[in-house]
């Protein structure tokens, strides 16, 4: 069985971070790990608290994982703050990590902060370069960019824009991908690798229910590389399991409430595992 390492911020209910990272996995059947970073308050109407981990610990959790079962991939989202990102950066170079995804968390979907700003500069330049895709939405691509995309267009310009600031150098596959969840009129997504780009078409499904979004696809992203898929094919696959997983419009909460992983699972167990 393909192992997944999640290292990402703990949402109590259930619907982000940690929390859904172990989900996908479980519904992609692999065998799931957690490293945490950060505690939250949180529910579907926003973040009451955080709590970030100290950076020694994280650095103990993870050398406790690798030391012993070593993932085939490896998502990283809530990270905190600087100590935390070098500490990290450190650690995936000590074991020479492969199939990173990186979704740059900067604020949750209400809008609360869970990146220190002065930490966005590290994360930029100490832990994107390891990873084999990042996954800005476009609030994180408009930081990262310099610009704030409201087209395919402009997402692609974007993604160009943040490959060359952070894969310039790289000759191995990597990929940027700007996510169209936060877009008006359709809920496309846009990846771009050295040489091409490819829009994933998606009409934007009306229901509010979208809490970890953004967490879920980085993990299914994740989940696939463990599996050996290329990133265009990861990125297609992943993407439908999120549309599965909001389709079915699970309601939990008086806020935006969270995704049904058991519906998401359903698809995957008949289309791709038989
Ligand atoms: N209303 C929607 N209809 C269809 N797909 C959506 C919708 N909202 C988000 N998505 C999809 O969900 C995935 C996550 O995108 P989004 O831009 O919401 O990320 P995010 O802001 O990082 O998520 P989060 O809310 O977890 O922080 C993308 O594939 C996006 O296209
Ligand atoms: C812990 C955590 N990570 C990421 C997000 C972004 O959705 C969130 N709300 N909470």
């Amino acid at each position: 069985m393909k192992k997944v390492l999640t290292i990402a911020g703990s949402d109590c209910s259930g619907g982000a971070g940690i929390q859904a990272d172990l989900k996908t996995i479980t519904a992609h059947r692999l065998y799931g790990m957690s490293v945490i970073t950060a505690l939250t308050a949180q529910n579907t109407t926003g973040v009451q608290a955080v709590q970030a981990i100290d950076a020694d610990f994280v650095g103990a959790q993870l050398d406790a994982v690798f030391s012993d079962i070593i993932p085939d991939a490896v998502k990283i989202g809530m990270v905190a703050n600087k100590e935390i990102i070098q500490m990290i950066a450190r650690k995936m170079q000590q074991y020479k990590v492969r199939n990173i995804v990186l979704d740059p968390v900067m604020a949750a979907t209400a809008g609360s902060k869970l990146l220190q700003k002065e930490a966005t500069v590290i994360l930029q330049n100490e832990l994107m370069p390891l990873a084999s895709i990042i996954t800005p939405n476009i609030g994180e691509a408009a930081v990262l960019a310099g610009f704030t995309p409201t087209t395919t267009d402009e997402m692609e310009k974007a993604a160009k824009i943040i490959y060359e600031k952070v894969f310039a150098k790289r000759q191995d596959d990597c990929a940027v991908l700007v996510k169209g969840g936060h877009l008006t009129d359709s809920a496309d997504d846009v990846l771009c690798d050295k040489n091409l780009t490819y829009i994933y078409n998606s009409r934007k499904i009306d229901n509010k229910n979208t809490h970890g979004t953004g967490c879920t696809l980085s993990s299914a992203i994740a989940c696939n590389l463990a599996e050996g898929f290329n990133l265009q094919q990861s990125v297609k696959n992943a993407k439908k399991y999120v549309t599965m997983a909001m389709q079915t419009n699970l309601d939990l909460g008086s806020g935006a409430g969270p995704l049904n992983h058991m519906a998401a699972g359903g698809w995957l167990t008949s289309d791709i595992w038989q």
